[in-house]
């Protein structure tokens, strides 16, 4: 991967997004504002506008029992899995495979009415780090997704505006040692999960229907993908 030419963003972007994750859990105060919020899952929002356009940062927190971060980053990046669990998605396209954990995505959402349809070109990342708190615990598992400019798909030609986006899920997994050394079940998991997005819609939209499309959208989005992993995972041997 290092020799294609997009490696150095996505490294840049990839540390940049990690950092800025992990900074966003520490500080709960601040301008963010409490949207949504269901049983352990948490979602912040600023109200943030460009050139007249909605571009709300968005940060949720969650924290899910039974499953590591390996798991929920591996349902998250990997393209077969995800029209299953993405329901404003309506098709999805690995452009290119730039490395087995850097994928080029195309993909098409549904059109939210009043607005136009979407599109995305985008590069995702899956990358795991040490966790500087607990250097001998499981490591930090992150996905990024960045919109990316390709010339062989330029924006806005066909019906759909193409949005802008940045996204990082980052998990951190606890687990709780079971008593005298017997193995590690899915009880003993706790998946802490830090989801930050920028979405800029592309072309104008209104700033009152992309805020109740992201306040409806985006706690079900979050909601279902993990319930979705749960699922999956739950009767298959975990994933550390
Ligand atoms: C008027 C409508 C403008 C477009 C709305 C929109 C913007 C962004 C996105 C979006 C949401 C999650 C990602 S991802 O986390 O990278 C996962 C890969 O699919 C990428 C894109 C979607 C949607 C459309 C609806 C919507 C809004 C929130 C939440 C969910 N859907």
């Amino acid at each position: 991967a290092s020799a294609h030419h997009l490696w150095p963003e996505i490294d840049r972007v990839t540390m940049e997004q990690m950092h800025y994750a992990r900074m966003s859990v520490e500080d709960s105060g601040g301008v963010w504002q409490l949207f949504a919020e269901e049983g352990e899952m948490k979602m912040y929002r600023r109200e943030e506008e460009v050139g007249g356009m909605v571009i709300d940062p968005l940060r949720a927190c969650h924290v899910v029992k039974g499953v590591t971060g390996h798991e929920v980053c591996e349902y998250f990046f990997n393209p077969q899995y995800r029209l299953e669990w993405e329901a404003t998605v309506e098709t999805t396209t690995v452009l290119e495979k730039i490395a087995d954990d850097i994928l080029l995505f195309l993909q098409v959402h549904k059109r939210i009415w009043p607005a136009s349809q979407r599109d995305a070109v985008f590069w995702s990342h899956m990358r795991h780090v040490p966790d500087d708190k607990d250097q001998d615990g499981p490591p930090i598992w992150v996905v990024v997704n960045n919109s990316v400019d390709i010339p062989d798909l330029p924006a806005n030609t066909g019906k759909c505006v193409r949005l802008l986006l940045t996204v990082c899920l980052m998990c951190q997994t606890f687990i709780d040692p079971p008593k005298d050394g017997a193995k590690v079940t899915r009880n003993d998991l706790t998946c802490k999960i830090t989801y930050c997005s920028v979405v800029n819609p592309g072309g104008w939209a209104p700033p009152a229907v992309l805020r109740a499309v992201y306040k409806r959208e985006y706690p079900k989005f979050l909601k279902r993908f993990t319930n979705y992993v749960i699922d999956q995972c739950q009767d298959k041997p975990i994933l550390f």
